[in-house]
């Protein structure tokens, strides 16, 4: 099982979510930022990683917020998702050819990535 973490960043009750890339595995969903863990990395670390990676800002992980697994018949990942803060930076895109800040209602009319709906239902009961 792969494992992929994603960072969940509110800012003022919208949350940010960026669209995958037409190239990539699941290009054009939305998701929220992240990505697969290193070896030898703990999955806070991964999202630090990534978020700078992908869009050049600098991120505090706060605490994990929920986990889900999802099998995509392929590949099997289990999603592990932290509350994170920007501490620095402007977003800049990598990655991803769109961010949005979303409500947890305006998310519903997105294209997300299948996970993520499971994801998105355990945000709405526990944020
Ligand atoms: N970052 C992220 N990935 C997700 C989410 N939901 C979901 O199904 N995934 C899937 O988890 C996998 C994460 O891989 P990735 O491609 O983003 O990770 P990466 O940057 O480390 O990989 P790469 O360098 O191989 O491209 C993808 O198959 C992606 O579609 C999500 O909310 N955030």
């Amino acid at each position: 099982m792969t494992q992929v973490v994603a960072a969940i960043i509110k800012k003022e009750n919208k949350f940010l979510l960026a669209r995958r890339a037409k190239h990539k595995v699941h290009g054009g969903k939305w998701e929220f930022p992240g990505g697969k863990i290193d070896l030898y990395e703990t999955p806070e670390q991964a999202v630090e990683r990534e978020l700078y990676e992908e869009f050049k800002v600098k991120t505090e992980t706060l605490k994990h917020l929920v986990t889900i697994t999802h099998d995509y018949k392929d590949f099997k990942i289990e999603l592990m998702a932290f509350e994170s803060v920007v501490t620095e930076g402007d977003f800049e895109l990598n990655d991803h050819d769109q961010i949005a800040w979303l409500s947890l209602e305006e998310i519903s009319d997105y294209e997300l990535a299948e996970a993520d709906r499971e994801l998105v239902d355990k945000l709405r009961t526990i944020l």
